[in-house]
């Protein structure tokens, strides 16, 4: 069972664990994102995710077609991110399959994961990695959900917010750690704190910077730190245009 939860966090963690896994097989090659984020980094590029996201319990709400957004994304992004999510984030497994079936660039799928067949689902829909939040899994749970992830072989982005989520990512090797500057208990935006936590993130580990991301400036103060990407999600589902102005 997941850590002991409050609120909405609850809630989306018990429709997670309700979740009935699916039944089609993978029609896609596996991209992988960690090995695409470093060839970014080497050619300079900035490694943009761009997430795919309808609704947010922070308030956003927006019409968009999946297919033509993954469209331009696909051109300039280093990866797509995609909510799957229903009740909260409006997203779909659907959604996912549809998206996946028209792009080659590595696909993270976004949810609440907290049992392995959310995983065999991420796999069997075309994602090639997954999201795994701290805050809502045990340390054993989550060391055990990354190497469940890794037979599929696709490296999980292991998401943290404060120093002690920073801890258990490092005691369980993760090896892509992305610092969201929102809480989600709380759904408050702290950017002093993310680029602490970003500082204290080792150099062998990817670093990406999630959330809060709406001018090109920060990207460059963040690139200063080391961070080697970048997960914008309201930005770019606003005016999908800017991911041309934020490489
Ligand atoms: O829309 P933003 O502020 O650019 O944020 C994107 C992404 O970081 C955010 O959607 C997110 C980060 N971690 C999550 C965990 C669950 C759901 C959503 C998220």
């Amino acid at each position: 069972m997941p850590r002991y939860l409050k609120g909405w966090l609850k809630d989306v963690v018990d429709l997670s664990l309700r979740r009935t896994p699916i039944s089609i097989s993978r029609q896609r090659p596996l991209f992988s994102l960690y090995n695409r984020i470093i060839e970014f980094n080497k050619s300079k590029i900035n490694a943009i995710i761009a997430e795919y996201k309808r609704r947010s319990p922070s308030g956003l709400d927006i019409e968009r077609d999946p297919i033509e957004y993954s469209k331009i994304m696909e051109k300039y992004a280093v990866g797509l991110s995609i909510l799957t999510e229903e009740k909260y984030f409006g997203g779909s497994y659907d959604i996912l399959r549809k998206i996946s079936s028209n792009v080659s660039i590595p696909i993270l799928m976004k949810d609440f994961i907290v049992k392995e067949s959310q995983i065999d689902d991420a796999f069997n829909l075309g994602a090639d990695t997954v999201l795994l939040i701290v805050k809502i899994l045990t340390e054993r749970e989550l060391e055990s959900l990354i190497n469940y992830a890794r037979s599929y072989k696709m490296e999980p982005l292991v998401e943290v917010n404060d120093e002690k989520d920073l801890e258990i990512a490092l005691r369980v090797g993760a090896k892509m750690i992305g610092v969201n500057s929102r809480n989600l208990e709380t759904l408050l935006i702290d950017k002093e704190k993310q680029r602490k936590i970003l500082e204290m993130i080792p150099s062998n580990v990817i670093k990406v910077a999630e959330s809060g991301i709406s001018e090109k400036k920060e990207i460059e103060e963040l690139s200063k730190l080391g961070v080697n990407a970048f997960l914008i999600g309201t930005t770019l589902m606003k005016n999908p245009e800017k991911i041309k102005e934020f490489i």
